[in-house]
């Protein structure tokens, strides 16, 4: 799904207002909008419906909404966040609320929002910026412990920044949120997607050939998106047909790393599986991959002939998932950057040796991915977290071109950047995921669909996808509590059914 901007919406609303649609058309229209999600939720007759408006045109879009409801019957508050309506917009749809909708201040509004059956956030819309302001959060705590209403908000949730996703301050926590015209960043992006509940998409007017001819770099993925990018296997296929995955990953002390990665690998439909591994591994990894070959190493040697020929031969290289930091992995991290041909994959251990050098990234000729958690981020581009969590798309998307790498920037809502500026934002996945291990999974999926010539931008975002979606089945099969990175790979087969369409 296309994902625009605060300033994409507004040129959008310039295009309808020159073609003959007006402000207040597309006002009522959204108005109309979150009435009708609130009617098809409940009958409204009589019910207790709170609505917080800001001063701005999100407010009048409150402000319609409350005529609505009122006229279906149900026990409108309107309460005035800000005061007075101060555009025109606005007043005019306050005006038109008429009588027998009560209208109080935000000082006054406790007990009603306490008894709220329906909560309505028209505060603030997309031109929100900066933090809620700290007189308000009393009422929207207040909002938030009144857990039988029912929460909705009106196009973003009011403390989130529309374009970032960003929440400094406090935040209107939404059971629904009813955005117009398009997905915004806030809709996707955390942490403000963590507040804004089920986000619904509805059109108040603007023309579709308009929407349709704005060019949108940045879109949301859900695994029916990917679908098409998977053809069939060819009938006539061999395992080279499918790829040469050469592993660089495990240290003695981190082999469950390099399995696991192994394993979410040969689940996404690679080839062959070469795994480098030090020696002394081999007896862990040998039983518990049995169908990889393995290329040992010496780690008190620079790379020899072995490692060096299996770089060569690959279809793409896995390099870091529990590989340690020590001055051999060091060596290796450069051998894959200088000689390798197919894409480069580099998680964990690998960026953390690349953080005093991340110039470095710009030496292959090959496509890299990286695929940093927050933390590996913060220590590659020298940004402290606030300063991350403030905007993960830009974070994200600076570090891609500057470093001409696709840039995967993990956590909930996972953002995958391209050098090109073209941007996904990721929407499977949960909180059952947060679990050591996850990320090796991560690493082992991109990596196969990498060495089987997929697209490296595709097969970036499709990882990321598939990841997730395997994390959903595993939350309803086991539990977010209970589930396991290994049960990960164990419903891999069930995600790929999806995309085979079985
Ligand atoms: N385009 C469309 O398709 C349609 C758009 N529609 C609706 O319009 C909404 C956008 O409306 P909007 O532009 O009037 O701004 P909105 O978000 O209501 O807030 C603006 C006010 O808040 C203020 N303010 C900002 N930050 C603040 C802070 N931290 N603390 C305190 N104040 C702060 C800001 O002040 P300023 O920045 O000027 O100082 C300004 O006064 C949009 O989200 C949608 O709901 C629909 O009606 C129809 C279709
Ligand atoms: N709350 C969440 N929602 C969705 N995905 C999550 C969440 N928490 C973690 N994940 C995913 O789990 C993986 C964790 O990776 P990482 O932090 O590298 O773990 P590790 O290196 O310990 O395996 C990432 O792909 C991340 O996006
Ligand atoms: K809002």
């Amino acid at each position: 799904m296309r994902v625009l901007t605060a300033a994409e919406i507004r040129g959008l609303e310039s295009c309808a207002v020159e073609s003959g649609v007006s402000m207040e058309t597309l006002m009522e229209n959204a108005g109309a909008e979150v009435a009708a999600a609130v009617t098809e939720k409940m009958d409204v007759t009589g019910k207790k419906t709170v609505i917080l408006c800001g001063k701005g045109n999100n407010g009048g879009d409150g402000f319609v909404a409350a005529r609505l409801l009122a006229a279906e019957g149900a026990k409108v508050t309107v309460v005035l966040m800000q005061g007075a309506p101060a555009s025109d917009l606005a007043k005019q749809a306050y005006d038109k609320m008429g009588r027998g909708i009560e209208i109080i201040m935000y000082r006054t509004a406790g007990g009603a929002v306490d008894a709220a059956d329906v909560i309505i956030d028209a505060v603030f819309g997309f031109s929100f910026h900066g933090r809620l302001p700290s007189v308000m959060e009393p009422l929207l705590a207040r909002a938030a412990e009144n857990k039988k209403a029912f929460h909705i908000s009106v196009d973003i949730p009011s403390g989130a920044v529309c374009d970032t996703g960003a929440v400094e301050g406090a935040c209107f926590k939404a059971d629904l949120t009813v955005t117009f015209t398009a997905m915004k960043p806030a809709g996707v992006v955390y942490p403000a997607a963590g507040f804004g509940g089920m986000t619904v998409v509805r059109q108040v007017g603007i023309k579709e050939e308009h929407l349709e001819m704005l060019p949108c770099d940045t879109e949301s993925v859900l695994l029916g998106n990917i679908c098409p990018l998977f053809p069939k296997r060819d009938p006539e296929g061999h395992k080279g047909t499918y790829g040469r995955l050469l592993m660089i990953c495990g240290s003695v002390g981190m082999a469950g790393a390099c399995i696991m990665a192994a394993r979410a690998a040969l689940r996404s439909g690679v080839g062959l599986l070469n795994i480098a591994i030090p020696h002394a591994l081999y007896p862990i990894l040998a039983p518990a991959v049995p169908e990889a070959i393995f290329t040992l190493y010496d780690p008190t040697e620079a790379p020899g002939e072995a490692v060096l020929d299996a770089i060569d031969k690959a279809s793409a290289c896995l390099v870091g998932c529990g590989l340690g930091t020590a001055p051999y992995a060091a060596k290796l991290v450069d051998a894959v950057l200088e000689n390798a041909h197919g894409t480069v994959v580099l998680d964990a251990d690998a960026l953390n040796i690349l953080a005093k050098t991340p110039e470095k990234l710009l030496v292959p000729q090959a496509p890299v991915i990286i695929t940093p958690h927050p933390g590996e981020m913060c220590r590659l581009n020298g940004r402290t977290m606030a300063e991350l969590r403030a905007d993960r798309l830009q974070t994200a998307r600076v570090f891609a071109q500057t470093y001409r790498v696709i840039t995967v920037l993990k956590g909930a809502g996972t953002i995958i950047a391209a050098p090109s500026g073209e941007t996904r934002v990721n929407t499977t996945g949960n909180p059952g995921m947060a679990k050591g291990g996850s990320g090796d999974v991560l690493a082992g999926i991109t990596g196969a669909l990498c060495a089987q010539n997929m697209q490296p931008f595709e097969a970036a975002y499709s990882a990321v996808c598939i990841h997730g979606a395997a994390g959903d089945l595993c939350a309803e099969a086991l539990s977010q509590h209970g589930m396991l990175p290994t049960d990960l790979i164990e419903k891999l087969p069930q995600v790929f059914l999806q995309i085979e369409g079985k």
